[in-house]
């Protein structure tokens, strides 16, 4: 990967969300979830499709989509408390708090316009940056997520650029937001492993350059392992674990983490045509049922889990589940 010069220094915000739920008309699709992401630092969203990962990014950034509806709790990112403001104090907060990296970089993008005047036209608005300025910026932008030859593609339409050149305009076009929180949901999905491994070194080099804080979502937990200083675990809308990474490898409490982590494992040591482990049963659709929402795939649950809906509890130094088992939890 080609070596690129620094970029300024961008110092993200500390993003606190305290008993934040959030509903899609009827459905609550998060429920009282409380999670601090450290200034700087990254944490994981990771959990079952549906469990809520991306409304809580979003949420964090008060970018959800139209339709959803924050109906608990707060967000707040650096000293501003997003979810106290409406209306144009809210779009202005909007345009400088959080970045979004899409799975389709191309969707992002606009075809018909050449990628550096689309980086440059970020530069103009967030900063007032002069038209020559903001060229430069924008080539300069180029450079720094690791595109060679950037004033060449700088020119060019995003048609003619490849899928990991896409995400890293992508990239280059979020940090020109300079935000305060980056919400990465599942950028190299749809990239080659090759690809993909050089976008996540790229992203974790411009985190440490720029000090941003970064809310990454995703399912790969070799992912996690190599860019999360903390991991935040959902199922059916609820924070079930949330602890460092280290721990999380080492010492998971929720019976839903260990089964992710050993179905992981599987995947990475099954021989040809062996079987995964899976999670048996299905996650909730409709709302997740009376008591834990895990307690029906459990293989610890006993009568309690069934009715009463266990509170996250601190069970080391940054490490909290939401198990009433946690003593029987090998
Ligand atoms: N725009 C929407 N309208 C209605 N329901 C929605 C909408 N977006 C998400 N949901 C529902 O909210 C729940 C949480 O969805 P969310 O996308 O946050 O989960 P996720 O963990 O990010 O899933 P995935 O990994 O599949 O992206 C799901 O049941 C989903 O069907």
């Amino acid at each position: 990967m080609t070596t690129a010069p620094a970029p300024a220094a961008t110092l993200g915000s500390e993003v606190t969300v305290d008993r934040l739920s959030v509903n899609y008309g009827d459905f609550t699709a998060l429920r009282d979830v409380s999670l601090t992401v450290p200034a700087g630092t990254t944490t994981a969203l990771v959990g079952e499709s549906g469990s809520g990962k991306s409304t809580l990014a979003l949420a964090a950034g008060r970018i959800l989509p139209p339709g959803a509806a924050i109906s608990g709790g707060s967000v707040t990112v650096g000293d501003t408390e997003l979810t106290a403001l409406t209306g144009k104090a809210l779009r202005e907060a909007r345009g400088h708090t959080a970045a979004y990296l899409a799975q389709d970089a191309s969707a992002a993008l606009n075809p018909v316009i050449r990628v550096g005047k689309q980086i440059a036209e970020v530069h103009q608005v967030r900063c007032g940056a002069s038209r020559a300025e903001a060229a430069e910026l924008a080539r300069q932008g180029l450079a720094d997520v690791g595109i060679p030859d950037p004033d060449r593609v700088a020119r060019l339409y995003p048609g003619a650029l490849s899928g990991g050149m896409r995400q890293r305009v992508i990239i280059a076009i979020a940090l020109a937001f300079r935000p305060q929180l980056l919400i990465a949901d599942e950028p190299t999905t749809a990239l080659d492993v090759t690809v993909q491994a050089d976008i996540l070194a790229l992203v974790s080099r411009l985190q440490q350059q720029c000090g941003l804080t970064v809310i990454w979502i995703t399912h790969d937990m070799s992912v996690v392992a190599e860019l999360a200083d903390h991991v935040a675990v959902l199922y059916g809308g609820r924070l079930v674990e949330h602890t460092d990474v280290l721990t999380l490898f080492e010492g998971a409490r929720h019976p839903y983490t260990q089964a992710l982590l050993t179905c992981f494992q599987s995947g990475r040591t099954a021989g040809p045509k062996q079987p995964f482990t899976t999670i048996s049963g299905s996650p909730p659709v409709a709302g997740p049922p009376g008591g834990c929402p895990f307690h029906p795939r459990c293989p610890q649950a006993d009568g309690r889990c069934g009715t009463e809906l266990p509170v996250p509890r601190r069970v080391g130094h940054d490490h909290t589940a939401a198990c009433h088992r946690l003593e029987e939890t090998p």
